[in-house]
This record gives C-alpha cells, sequence and structure tokens, in this order.
C-alpha cells in the first residue's frame, strides 16, 4: 500500500480530524443517528469509525485501528462496511481517506428508476465535475454484506465516488478534508438534480468537461 508517512503525532491528529468532521457531518444533517462511517489511512494500516457509533460523538481513543489484512488492531469494533473502505483503498492508492454517507438528497438519488448506472447524476456544474467526477451507481446489496468489497473494488479502480443503490455514497479523497469536501458536492448536486428533474437542462457538455480536466488535472 503506498501512503504518506505517519508519525504518532500525525496519528492523533488524523484521529481528530475523524471526530471533528464527524462532528460537523453530523450536526449539519449529513448523516443521521449511527449511520455512516470515516476511514484514514496510516502508514502501516488504518483508521475507521467503529460500528454502531454516531458521527456525531465519536471519541478519538475509540477509532478502530485495523491492518491491512482488515484486523482489529485496537479500539471499538470496526463499522460493518470495513471490507468496502478497504476494497476502495487497495484499489485507489492515492486515497488518504474515505466518508460513506447516507445523506438525504444522494440517498434519495440512489432510490430512483432509470438512472444511468455508469453515470447517475448529470454533469450540472463544474464542482461536481472537478470534485466527483462520473458516478457510477452499484447494484443494492445490504450494508456489511461481504459482496460489496468485490463490487466496489471493480468500480473503485476508475471512479473515486460510488452510490450504493438504494443506501448512499461512498466518497475517497487524497485526504479526509478532500473527501468530506468531495462527499458535500456530491450531496449538493444530488439536490439540484432532484430540484431540476421537471425543467429541461443543459448539463456541461464535452468540452467544457475538457476544459476543466485540463485546467484542473483531473483524472476523470
Ligand atoms: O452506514 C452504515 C452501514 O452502511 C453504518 O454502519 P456502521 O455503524 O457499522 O458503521
Ligand atoms: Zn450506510
Amino acid at each position: 500500500m503506498s501512503a504518506a508517512v505517519h508519525t504518532h503525532a500525525d496519528e492523533n491528529r488524523l484521529r481528530e480530524q475523524v471526530v471533528d468532521f464527524g462532528k460537523s457531518l453530523f450536526e449539519r444533517g449529513l448523516t443521521a443517528g449511527s449511520s455512516g462511517n470515516l476511514s484514514v489511512r496510516l502508514e502501516d494500516g488504518w483508521l475507521l469509525t467503529p460500528t454502531n457509533a454516531s458521527l456525531g460523538r465519536l471519541d478519538p481513543a475509540r477509532l478502530s485501528r485495523l491492518d491491512w489484512e482488515g484486523r482489529l488492531q485496537d479500539g471499538d469494533p470496526p463499522s460493518k462496511e470495513a471490507f468496502l473502505h478497504r476494497a476502495m483503498y487497495q484499489q485507489r492508492p492515492g486515497a488518504g481517506a474515505i466518508v460513506h454517507l447516507h445523506s438525504t438528497h444522494s440517498a434519495a438519488v440512489s432510490c430512483m428508476c432509470g438512472l444511468n448506472h455508469d453515470d447517475c447524476i448529470p454533469p450540472l456544474t463544474p464542482y461536481f465535475v472537478m470534485k466527483i467526477g462520473r458516478l457510477p451507481l452499484l447494484p443494492y446489496h445490504r450494508p456489511g454484506d461481504p459482496a460489496l468489497g468485490d463490487a466496489i473494488g471493480a468500480l473503485a479502480k476508475k471512479h473515486a465516488a460510488v452510490l450504493l443503490a438504494n443506501h448512499g455514497p461512498v466518497v475517497s479523497g487524497s485526504s479526509l478534508e478532500a473527501a468530506v469536501y468531495a462527499a458535500e458536492e456530491l450531496e449538493e448536486t444530488a439536490k439540484l438534480f432532484l430540484m431540476l428533474r421537471d425543467v429541461p437542462v443543459r448539463p456541461l457538455d464535452a468540452q467544457q468537461i475538457a476544459e476543466l480536466k485540463t485546467a484542473f488535472s483531473l483524472d476523470i
């Protein structure tokens, strides 16, 4: 696994970041109850939020620390989506963090009929293109189904973010901040997509997307 080198101090800083971003996401209603999970890459493993924990009230000392085989090293029992996060890290060596939410508008889109499974939200805005790119839909699996690992692995090679059908988004980023910002952008674009359902829309065209790719060196 490629990764930036993390010292003990770095790990403590990352633990605090997970708690701070978790609280911020929860308080703004981007995931409710004990839904959602956050993870960050360490040099020799990764941190993940514990199962059944509210993102609004995480304890930095009790985050689950896992190795790359998925074995718990210390902390509380990990999220049931641990293998999903692990599969995404394995396919995306540049991913430093992963955010999974049940954010309302993204979850609403994930329940719609007639989505293009390769590209379920059109390129409505430049920030959606820049932060998410093309968003594939992963067919329904129950939360915690180990088959989700293989299924997401196949898509994560080419996509930084995936929408789980009838569930919610999984978004990776180079850092936790980047992954959270991308998940927020996805939620805002899902909201626009729903608002504009009965209105003729003009998404960005191929040339406008190509311009963004060049200007921002996007790998999408
Ligand atoms: O969002 C969730 C399942 O998809 C929450 O599960 P965990 O509480 O096990 O992290
Ligand atoms: Zn979930």
